[in-house]
């Protein structure tokens, strides 16, 4: 039985806002993460989905303890590391590390690809130079570039290939956790599934345990084992990876699918399509935090805060409705649809149709 490697229990991360140019006055609280629960089990990828503003990269830094949490428990192979001192963190840090979503700003352009790369060992002490360059130069092969790339810079690579020293920097101190930060979402799509596979065979190859973050269903299709669809600070929905795309529970979730069903640019504007502009996390809404947006709200949502609870073997959803949300299969044939989920969805097609003309 694998036993977790990450834990988050009830964690929130809450950003006061002040306003005043000689008193600062607190006039409100950003809730960045509001309430986060999960479980990432070794050896798996719980990907971590949802619009721009929901959380997820917070979710991801506290995960690290990159930034404090503000309240809720954290634990790392059985250890809160909400309490671990310093000295802890730093040995922890090395067992997790992180890729970025911006292969153009995440890699110094001073530095070679071999100090790139060796940095994290430096860092964390590991072997001495010589051993160090060797372990470079394999970490090239696994990353599928050439040993001589390490003596260049990163401006002479691709944003593919730029991805792919990123991944190397990250597996050079042999993690056994890798917060994966939109790591394709800044590469063009026929780049997005060689990374994906690389990310693949690495983790089949060394065990790794990932925290996939993504703004889109499509791309974390291929590489999850579980998601969890987080709106506004908190998770909606979670569940392994078939029945939340075979049997979507939660409206939130279906909208995002219906919306997104390929990873293309136009995603945002088309959930916009879907029910309005996404709240603020500095003032929620109250009750069911999608209910502003919500097809199928009605009455009891807007003061009622749906519980996150099981509707299925480790399927979770946070909808009062969630049992009786008409089955995605028939929803997306058109038959059993809400009339009012029709009508954004009619209007979605038109607005595609309007941008495939416009750039005609
Ligand atoms: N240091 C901060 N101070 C105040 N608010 C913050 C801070 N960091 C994040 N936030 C707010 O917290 C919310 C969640 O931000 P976060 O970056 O986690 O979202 P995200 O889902 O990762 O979005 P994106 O995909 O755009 O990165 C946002 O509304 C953001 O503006």
């Amino acid at each position: 039985m694998t036993k977790p490697l990450l834990e988050l229990e009830d964690v929130r991360k809450l950003y006061p806002v002040k306003k005043g140019l000689i008193v600062q006055k607190e006039v409100g609280t950003v809730r960045a993460v509001d309430g986060v629960s999960f479980q990432l089990m070794s050896g798996e990828t719980l990907a971590v989905v949802g619009e721009s503003g929901c959380g997820k990269s917070t979710t991801a830094r506290l995960a690290m303890r990159l930034i404090e949490s503000t309240s809720g428990t954290i634990r790392y192979d059985g250890q809160d590391i909400t309490k671990a001192t310093r000295q802890d963190m730093r040995r922890l840090r090395r067992d997790m590390q992180i890729i970025f979503q911006d292969p153009y700003s995440s890699l110094n352009p001073r530095m070679t690809v071999e100090e790139i790369i060796a940095e994290p060992m430096v860092v964390h002490n590991v072997g001495d130079r010589a051993s160090r360059r060797d372990r470079v130069r394999e970490l090239l092969r696994l990353v599928d570039l050439a040993p001589y790339h390490a003596d260049r810079y990163p401006h002479e690579f691709s944003g593919g290939q730029r991805q792919r020293i990123g991944i190397a920097r990250a597996l050079s101190v042999s993690p056994r956790l890798v917060v994966c930060d939109e790591p394709v979402s800044a590469l063009d799509v026929s780049i997005q599934a060689q990374i994906v596979n690389l990310l693949k065979d690495l983790q089949k190859e060394f065990g790794l345990t990932y925290l996939f973050i993504s703004h889109g269903l499509a791309v974390v299709k291929h590489v999850s084992d579980r998601v969890a669809v987080m709106y506004l600070g908190q998770i909606v929905e979670i569940a392994d990876k078939k029945s939340l795309y075979d049997n979507p529970r939660h409206p939130y979730t279906q909208a995002l699918l219906a919306a997104a069903p390929e990873p293309d640019p136009s995603r945002r504007t088309a959930m916009k399509s879907l029910g309005g502009d996404l709240p603020s996390p500095l003032n929620p809404p109250s009750g069911c935090r999608f209910h502003t947006r919500c097809p199928l709200a009605q009455e009891r949502c807007r003061s009622e805060v749906p519980a996150l609870r099981e509707i299925g073997v480790g399927h979770r959803a946070a909808c009062h409705f969630a049992e009786s949300v008409p089955a995605f299969d028939r929803f997306r044939n058109g038959e059993g649809i809400h009339p009012r989920l029709q009508e954004r969805l009619a209007l979605y097609a038109r607005h595609k149709a309007a941008l495939a003309t416009a750039s005609a």
